[in-house]
């Protein structure tokens, strides 16, 4: 697994610097969060890494590899996948075809074997089955495969994000805001999963997160963002300790 390097980043919308010389390293087989007032432009980092948006200037490197002018698609190819803050399925679908439909982005085989399915797409199809059955069951999920994602609640169809995202088997998973609008019980229920990622399944976690309990609880490492720039860096205990931090939060709140 490689580093994310980003480098002196800057995306301007017109007059508006969203993101201004951000560099951030993302570590391989950490959980880094990246925190920060609204509108310090956490979604605008995390549309950058996964190539929803184009930085203006500087440059983003997995491994020696540039992401900067990278498609999504090409992203997730690499191996950087994203859940969504504003849910990305299909209400109409069950849970089970929605994660077929995810991963069969990643299916390779060529017109001719998909119209006579047989070799390659055929053994493909049933490796993408077995390993989209295989997410199911890490998110307990089994109750709810044929149900149509529209009538699940809120907090499960959360969950169905996540697991739409790892069904590309990813190395880095970026979360954006995956407990927003959670009761407590369906955050501790996330929390627990987005360890067993980091942990049982050796995946690198990016998590822009409001919940700062949980930012402290569970990161290796935290960013902190305000009005597009860096404020703070480092463990969870060197970020709450630095003043510069401390301020942007009193001065949210005042
Ligand atoms: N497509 C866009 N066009 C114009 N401005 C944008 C666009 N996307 C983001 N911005 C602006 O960039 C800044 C950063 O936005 P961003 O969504 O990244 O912040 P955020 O930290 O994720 O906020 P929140 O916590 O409220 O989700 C904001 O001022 C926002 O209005």
């Amino acid at each position: 697994m490689s580093h994310l390097t980003v480098s002196d980043v800057t995306l301007s919308f017109g007059g508006l610097n969203a993101l201004s010389k951000v560099n951030m390293t993302i570590e391989p087989g950490l959980i880094t969060s990246i925190i920060g007032p609204n509108g310090a432009g956490k979604t605008s980092i995390l549309n950058c890494i996964s190539g929803f948006y184009h930085p203006t200037q500087g440059e983003i490197l997995y491994g020696d590899t540039p992401l900067t002018h990278c498609s999504p698609h090409e992203v997730s190819n690499m191996g950087i996948a994203r859940a969504f803050q504003n849910l990305e399925l299909f209400s109409g679908l069950s849970v089970l075809d929605n994660l077929l439909l995810a991963r069969h982005q990643n299916l390779k085989y060529s017109f001719l074997q998909a119209l006579f399915f047989y070799g390659k797409a055929s053994r493909m199809e049933a490796e993408n089955r077995a390993y989209v059955e295989h997410v199911i069951d890490f998110m307990e999920l089994e109750p709810h495969r044929k149900s149509l994602v529209g009538n699940l609640s809120y907090g499960v169809q959360k969950k169905v994000e996540v697991a739409r995202a790892l069904t590309l088997a990813p190395e880095i998973l970026l979360l954006d805001e995956p407990m927003a609008g959670m009761n407590l019980e369906e955050k501790e229920d996330i929390v627990r999963f987005v360890i067993d990622i980091q942990q049982e399944r050796n995946t690198t976690v990016v998590l822009v997160e409001h919940d700062l309990g949980v930012v402290m609880d569970i990161s290796d490492r935290i960013y902190v963002l305000d009005f597009g720039q860096v404020i703070g860096s480092g463990t969870p205990e060197a970020v709450a300790a630095d003043p510069k931090v401390i301020e942007a939060y009193i001065g949210e709140g005042s």
